[in-house]
């Protein structure tokens, strides 16, 4: 199944550092701080990335969600200048990826390295300021990142949400225009996980453009403009949060049945409906059904069966990814088979 929609691209505000803003010009006076067209990498027999073309608007946050393989990391460091694609082209606001790196108009938080442990939080900011001109900025990164508790603890000491967190640091020193964010919350709690974004908010403020990949369904939910899902190296969707979630077909009814005597039971009283039945889960007296017929169902279990406590629900966005991807999408978590 492949969908594309149009994108929702936040508020454009020209680059801070654009030399003559023109508050008239539109999005499309300026370059994409992405334009990613027919992308091709290959590592021996695998084909990692498969064909992608992906546009980041100036000001826009987009989330690159996908299962473990699918080609996220890849393309990210296409566009990062750290690799080449075999075929296909990245350019980073009209930039070669290099260029744009160069430029200052590039930050990035990898998945893994970067980081010397035997330095402090405090020597690896400012080295880091130093090499990119950027030590005016270092206060204002402090305070951002919230760091300044730690910075003279060696990096080897640092807890892994430490390290994501110096890292934030490290991406947003000198004010980069695009900010590459490889899984960058990974292995944070989650009040550290709001801390980091409201820091991320805070700079990129409509005007700077955020790519950042992701396994929290929720977090791309709450934080991008637009979602973009990748699978086996392809897109196969993009748009908001409402048009990914409006890809999924169906609404889950759940109920209490008490005395539930098995899954043959519901099977049974609801074999009216079976034609527009995706999927069943009986948890002790906690039933879900996922339907294209909420109200059938909710009819028949009120009225047939001991079933009360009814309750009728979108499918979420875990239900959607989990669809696209092909993966089994049991109702609810439920490992019961679907009742079709
Ligand atoms: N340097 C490499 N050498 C060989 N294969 C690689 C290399 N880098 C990536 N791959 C393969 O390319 C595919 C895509 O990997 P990639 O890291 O881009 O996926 P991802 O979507 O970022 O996954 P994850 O969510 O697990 O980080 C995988 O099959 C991976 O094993």
């Amino acid at each position: 199944m492949t969908q594309h929609m149009p994108g929702g691209p936040g508020a454009l505000k020209p680059p801070g550092h654009s030399p003559t803003p023109d508050p008239r010009a539109g999005r499309s006076a300026q370059p994409p701080a992405v334009e990613v067209t027919g992308l091709v990498k290959t590592f021996g027999t695998v084909r990692a990335v498969d064909g992608i073309d992906l546009r980041v608007a100036p000001g826009e946050v987009v989330a690159f969600l996908g299962p473990n393989g699918a080609g996220k990391s890849t393309t990210l460091d296409i566009i990062l200048g750290f690799s080449a694609p075999d075929a296909g082209a990245a350019r980073v606001f009209g930039l070669s990826p290099d260029q744009a790196a160069r430029g200052l108009r590039t930050g990035a938080i990898l998945q893994e390295g970067g980081l010397l442990p035997d330095y402090t939080v405090g020597q690896t900011i400012r080295s880091v300021a130093a090499m990119r001109g950027a030590r005016h900025d270092v206060p204002a990164v402090l305070e951002l990142s919230g760091i300044s508790p730690i910075l003279g603890r060696k990096v080897a000491k640092c807890s892994g949400g430490e390290r994501q967190r110096l890292r934030l640091a490290l991406a947003l020193l000198g004010n980069p225009d695009l900010m590459v964010l490889d899984e960058p919350t990974a292995g944070m709690d989650v009040t550290a996980r709001r801390s980091f974004w409201a820091a991320i908010r805070e700079r990129a403020a409509g005007s700077k453009s955020v790519l950042f990949a992701t396994h929290y369904l929720q977090e791309a939910a709450d934080f991008a403009d637009r979602i973009v899902i990748i699978h086996h190296g392809r897109i196969i969707a993009s748009g908001s949060v409402d048009d990914v979630r409006a890809l999924g077909e169906g609404t889950i009814v759940t109920a209490t049945w008490p005395g539930m005597p098995g899954a043959a039971a519901l099977d049974e009283a609801l074999a009216e409906a079976r034609a527009s039945l995706q999927g069943v889960a009986v948890r002790g007296e906690h039933i879900e059904v996922r339907t294209t017929a909420p109200d059938d169902v909710a009819r028949i279990l009120l009225t047939r069966t001991p079933a009360h406590h009814l309750g009728i629900t979108a499918l979420s966005l875990d239900d959607v990814f989990a669809d696209l991807v092909e993966e089994p999408a049991p109702v609810g978590g439920s490992a019961a088979p679907p009742a079709r």
